[in-house]
């Protein structure tokens, strides 16, 4: 069934189930890929907190979390341009493995900006987990994205943590820009 937020309309995309699936088999790779390690996951908010509370349920390695906070899209569908770091990581990671976690992979504006922010505090290694990337619509230099939970069009998409205005991030399922 579609939804209305504000002025626009979507239509179901991604459910829960299959969200979950993805999301078990990405975490049956890292238990894998950090046996022997301790990795720190860092779960970039607002939008990966759901995706991110639901991967760390999968994960059974010794690991730590934290999180930090950028900003690039204030209201509407489309990229405002400038990125700011509103919270930034509160703990020490040289020399640690980090698991970069994003709810999506847009621009990738976001991603750069972070990547350079981390790469500068001197890890041993660095991945990224995303729950969706838009491959079309990537257009800064992001390197390979290690985990993908969907790769999908360059549509506007809600729930599970994306928002659409500040609203929608509650929603199980993702759904998408409803064009008619
Ligand atoms: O690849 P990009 O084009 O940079 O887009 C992806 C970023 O945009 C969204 O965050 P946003 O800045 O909207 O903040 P939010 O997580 O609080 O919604 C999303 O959570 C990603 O972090
Ligand atoms: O498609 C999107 N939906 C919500 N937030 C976003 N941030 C980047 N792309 C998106």
């Amino acid at each position: 069934m579609n939804i209305t937020i504000n002025d626009k309309d979507f239509e179901p995309f991604i459910e829960h189930h299959l969200i979950e699936k993805r999301t078990r088999l990405i975490g049956i790779q890292i238990n894998l890929e950090y046996e022997k390690r301790v990795p720190v996951f860092i779960g970039v908010l607002n939008g990966s907190f759901m995706f991110m509370a639901d991967l760390m349920k999968e994960v059974n390695v010794s690991c730590e979390t934290t999180f930090v906070k950028l900003a690039s899209y204030h209201g509407g569908t489309a990229s405002s341009g400038n990125i700011t770091e509103e919270l930034s990581i509160a703990m020490n990671i040289k020399n640690r493995d980090i698991i970069i976690v994003e709810d999506i992979i847009d621009t990738g504006r976001t991603l750069s900006f972070l990547l350079e922010k981390i790469k500068a505090l001197e890890p041993a290694s660095i991945k990224i987990a995303t729950l969706l990337l838009k491959p079309d619509a990537l257009t800064f230099d992001v390197g390979e994205i290690d985990y993908v939970g969907f790769e999908i069009a360059n549509d506007f998409v809600v729930g599970y943590g994306l928002d659409y205005d500040g609203l929608g991030r509650n929603l199980k399922d993702i759904y998408r820009l409803y064009v008619g």
